[in-house]
């Protein structure tokens, strides 16, 4: 969820360009949905070009054919008047007469019907093409002369390959916009929700996303997973010479994973009480409890990586969030209203952890292995104690893999233990990290799995717990 381009000159017209291109492939696709007979999602996709490029009246004229189909008549008026005004082209104003007069024709507005049928004429159309049109106002046929076809989607879909959930509902958040707020109680380690991205981004390219790949990205959806994109939410509208397109993916996106229409609604907090994790082999993001979560709380997830967030100030965090994600935090960690002291506190633990680990590769780990164990446990105290219930296992490893290193298999199981049950709650038993620590409880003496295990004999660390 970020954007690291943020700096960049764009001309007006240079702007024009990509704002046409990308409402060029919002418009094709809206004719592959009309054409499949999803009119909503048609109707949806040709008003997203229309606001991409309000002048062109192609999206228009193309959006009062879908209204014709809806037998939204009133709408269809509107549509085809507003293409009359905006196209120059002859054929193209000849369709929007032809559209206005049915849609006119089916309010029973017969003279006003008969009207654009005229000017059709004056437009150079020939006669035979609207003789039936004429036939019909003659007759004052009642009956539409529009199939109805059967609509085959929803205005704002699911995405199909979403799992169902009813775990939470999209509510106001205020300054945030939308949130998710838990429908009922939630567990740690429970799963809250599921998402296949839209697309699939890998770790590496993801901060490479740029006007071009997120185009190209975009181009490869279904119809109704364009809407759904389109419906996510914008914060990087200041920077002109970025796309739409990218600046939606950079502001939903996951690192390592893409945008989940689902999990991509969840807002930030620096005390989260949620996980998002993307389970590569499966393809597959899922969102985790972190801690119990109560009836009608907010549902929140860490934008920033975890050092990013428990080893930093509100301060910093708040600089990163602002020059990467485009806003300023107003979790419970970061907000003044909850009281100054409380985040000078805060600032002081996080200060703190950063200290310790920063200090970790630093410790000798034949003769300071009890320091670098006892920094272990304060590290993962002061996390709890900010109600940060994440990443313990960033230390737990760092524990277990120092008393492996002194044969201490009791302890190092012991630390295992704890990292296995931080990835179980938290990313998933089928996580890779989650199965690293399996491994390593099944066998802590596997030097694969901890480097130097078994290279120092006699200490004992059983007194070091948390
Ligand atoms: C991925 S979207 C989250 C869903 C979004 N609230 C919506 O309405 O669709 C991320 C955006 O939500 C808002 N947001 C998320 N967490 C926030 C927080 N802790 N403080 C302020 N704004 C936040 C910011 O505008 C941010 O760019």
């Amino acid at each position: 969820m970020s954007l690291t381009y943020t700096s960049g000159e764009i001309s007006t017209r240079e702007r024009n360009e990509m704002m046409t291109s990308i409402a060029e492939v919002v418009k094709n696709k809206g004719n592959e949905a009309f054409k499949d007979g999803d009119y909503k999602i048609a109707r949806s996709l040709f008003s997203h070009a229309m606001a991409f490029e309000p002048e062109n009246g192609v999206y228009v004229l193309n959006r009062s054919a879908v209204n014709l189909k809806l037998n939204e008549w009133k709408d269809a008026e509107n549509d085809a008047a507003a293409a009359l005004q905006l196209c120059r082209d002859p054929g193209l104003k000849r369709k929007a007469l032809y559209r206005r007069s049915q849609a006119k024709r089916e309010q029973g507005l017969t003279g006003e019907a008969r009207e654009d049928l005229n000017a059709f004429l004056l437009e150079g159309g020939k006669r035979e093409d609207i003789e039936e049109e004429y036939q019909k106002l003659d007759r004052g046929l009642e009956q539409s002369p529009v199939e109805n076809l059967p609509i085959t989607a929803t205005e704002q879909p699911t995405n199909t390959r979403t799992l169902q959930d009813t775990a939470y509902e999209m509510k106001d958040s205020g300054l945030k916009g939308l949130g998710a707020f838990a429908t009922r109680k939630l567990h740690r380690g429970e799963v809250i929700t599921a998402d296949i991205p839209l697309f699939h981004i890998p770790e590496a390219l993801h901060y490479a996303v740029s006007n071009k790949l997120a185009m190209q990205a975009v181009r490869r959806l279904e119809p109704y997973e364009i809407v759904s994109f389109l419906s996510l939410k914008n914060s990087h509208t200041q920077h002109q010479h970025v796309n739409p397109l990218s600046a939606i993916y950079h502001t939903n996106a996951f690192d390592g994973c893409g945008v989940c229409i689902r999990a991509s609604r969840f807002n930030h907090s620096c005390v989260p009480n949620a996980r998002f994790a993307f389970l590569k082999s499966r393809g597959i993001g899922r969102m985790f409890a972190l801690r119990d979560i109560t009836i009608g709380e907010e549902i929140c997830v860490s934008y920033l990586s975890g050092r990013n967030v428990y080893g930093s100030t509100s301060e910093e965090r708040q600089l990163r969030l602002l020059s990467f994600y485009g806003f300023r935090c107003t979790c419970t960690a970061c907000s003044p209203e909850d009281g100054l002291e409380r985040i000078r506190a805060s600032d002081a633990r996080r200060r703190q952890i950063k200290v310790i680990w920063e200090r970790l590769p630093n410790y000798n780990p034949r003769t300071q292995a009890e320091s670098h164990l006892n920094d272990c446990v304060t590290a993962i105290k002061l996390l709890r104690e900010e109600g940060y219930y994440a990443d313990a296992d960033d230390f737990a490893i760092e524990a277990s893999a120092l008393c492996a290193m002194h044969s201490d298999w009791e302890s190092s199981t012991y630390w295992a233990g704890v990292m296995f049950e931080a990835g179980l709650r938290e990313l998933g038993f089928d996580h890779e990290r989650t199965q690293n620590a399996w491994s390593i409880l099944q066998n802590p003496q596997d030097s694969r799995r901890q480097a130097g295990a078994g290279m120092f004999r006699g200490q004992r660390f059983t007194n070091i717990r948390l």
